[in-house]
């Protein structure tokens, strides 16, 4: 029975505790929702104390089913850039975590971009300026917070991504680290160099003592203590969720590329030992970092994927639930002409325009709420196919291998309409996930190989299936005329704002 992984999934949404067994299969499961807090438009919190809360329970309930004595090692992956700080004596918050999402550096952000930090922040980090990222917020926490300033320069206070709170209080206050993919998040850490970037920090008056120590993603990351859900177990990996669904994935080779459909889409390509310079505004960012050396991917994300299929249930009703849009989708009109152009928060890579604003065009008399779904549904298709042919452009210039087949997971690759339609729009074959799970189980597999249960990453390849594999089926005149209507609708709801 030993030999069993115990992955930790920490998300935006919900908190996640799955066990794998030594082949990979998933068994006992736990998991909590998470609060949203919305302090203000454009503003979102968490409260950290809530996600330790969920941690505990989703852990402790796991462990009492399988057994502490079944699990080898805990594995780590966790919603990305979101932000906390923390009192080092006590491990209390000293503030909500500001999430991912939380817009409210925007200024700070164009104040950078003005002073001209742009380059070498690409440069250093990977990243764009831009609020996503957790160093505008460190500094507005630094700014923000009464007296937090002033206690983090004599190293009464620690900063973390969630990955980094999680292993505080998981291991009893004995580490303050995190791993090389979530510091790749920051905008703080020079991802060639493997270290911060005393520039950075300095002009965002970061004191360096507020920092976490920064190791491998999978190796030593101490151990859990008794008190944190009943039982000592040694946690050997830790990752971004995106960086560890491509590791479920098996994107363990340069050029192998997935894509993970929840609310938003994140698209993330193995580019292998050398970070690729994008002509067209993707990230740079470390796949993974295993004995000190670092794998780079690039990543490009679409924000509205499964939020759009939330805003059709919620906002307009045009369905009771998210399944339902591919029943709708069946009876939409081929012909109609209707694009919904997803634009709520602006549009992202390789558009970037900030100002853009969501739209539903070629509407006639005879539209019906089938074709608007259906519309919906094919825009994710649209901006995957944006995105893929950007991501392309750039291995292909930095020397990157011959095209994978695209992998894809999350709650949308349960819509066979929609990841029909993603092939028919790409004109190229998609592969379903094996497990729904692919993040938890890629923090298994980083914690697994540390472990000694899990081989090497070729093993893990070739043990990679896919659960259901699409063909494009539709004739290449029609495909490329639905891209160009793609295209025309975008333009037509530009605004021009970068
Ligand atoms: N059958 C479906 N068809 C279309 N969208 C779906 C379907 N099932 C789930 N979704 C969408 O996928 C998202 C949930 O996927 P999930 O991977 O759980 O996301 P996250 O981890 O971001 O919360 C929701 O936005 C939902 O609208
Ligand atoms: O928690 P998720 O699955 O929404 O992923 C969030 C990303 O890590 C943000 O970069």
């Amino acid at each position: 029975m030993m030999g069993h992984i115990l992955a930790i999934d920490q998300g935006t949404t919900s908190t996640r505790a799955i066990v794998f067994d030594a082949a990979g299969r998933p068994g006992a499961s736990a998991a909590r929702p998470l609060t949203q807090i919305f302090p203000q438009p454009g503003w979102v919190e968490h409260d950290p104390n809530e996600i330790w809360r969920a941690v505990r329970e989703v852990c402790a309930a796991v462990v009492r089913e399988v057994g502490a004595a079944n699990i080898a090692a805990v594995g780590i992956s966790n919603q990305r850039e979101t932000t906390v700080v923390w009192d080092r004596a006590t491990g209390a918050p000293l503030h909500n975590a500001i999430v991912w999402q939380d817009r409210r550096t925007a200024p700070l952000c164009a104040d950078l971009e003005r002073e001209g930090w742009g380059a070498h922040i690409t440069d250093v980090t990977g990243l764009l300026i831009d609020p996503y990222f957790s160093a505008t917020k460190l500094a507005w926490l630094l700014d923000n917070v009464p007296g937090l300033r002033e206690r983090a320069a004599r190293g009464e206070v620690c900063f973390g991504t969630v990955d980094s709170y999680l292993l505080f209080k998981l291991t009893g206050g004995a580490l303050h680290t995190t791993d090389a993919t979530n510091a790749a998040r920051t905008m703080l850490f020079d991802i060639r160099k493997g270290a911060w970037d005393p520039p950075l920090l300095e002009r965002l008056g970061v004191p360096p003592a507020i920092l976490p120590e920064v190791r491998d993603t999978c190796g030593d990351f101490g151990q859990t203590q008794d008190e944190a859900f009943g039982a000592v177990l040694p946690i050997r990996g830790v990752a971004g969720d995106q960086q560890a669904a491509a590791k479920g994935q098996a994107c363990v080779r340069p050029s192998m590329i997935k894509a993970t459909y929840g609310t938003g889409c994140f698209v993330v390509a193995n580019t292998g030992d050398s970070k690729a310079q994008s002509a067209n505004r993707m990230l740079s960012t470390i796949l993974s970092q295993e004995r000190g050396v670092r794998t780079f991917a690039l990543e490009g994300a679409i924000f509205m994927a499964g939020a759009t299929i939330q805003w059709l249930r919620d906002n307009l009703g045009l369905i009771a639930a998210a399944a339902d849009s591919e029943a709708l989708a069946r009876e939409a009109n081929p012909e109609s002409g209707v694009y919904l152009v997803p634009a709520f928060q602006g549009l992202g890579a390789p558009v970037w325009d900030a100002g853009a604003r969501g739209s539903i065009l070629g509407l006639s008399r005879a539209s019906t709420k089938a074709d608007i779904v259906a519309a919906g549904l094919e825009s994710v298709a649209f901006q995957t196919r944006d995105l893929l042919g950007a991501m392309r452009e750039d291995m292909a210039a930095a020397g990157i291998g011959e095209n994978d087949t695209l992998r894809v997971d999350g709650g949308m690759t349960d819509n066979v309409w929609a990841m029909q339609r993603l092939a028919d729009i790409l004109g190229e074959s998609v592969e379903v996930a094996p497990i729904p799970e692919t993040t938890a189980l890629g923090a298994a597999y980083f914690a697994g190989q540390a472990a000694g249960v899990y081989g090497d990453d070729a093993e893990l390849a070739k043990a990679w299936a896919p659960a259901r594999r699409y063909e494009p089926q539709m004739a290449a005149a029609e495909r490329e005329a639905r891209y160009a209507g793609w295209l025309e609708a975008v333009d037509r709801v530009r605004s021009g704002r970068a």
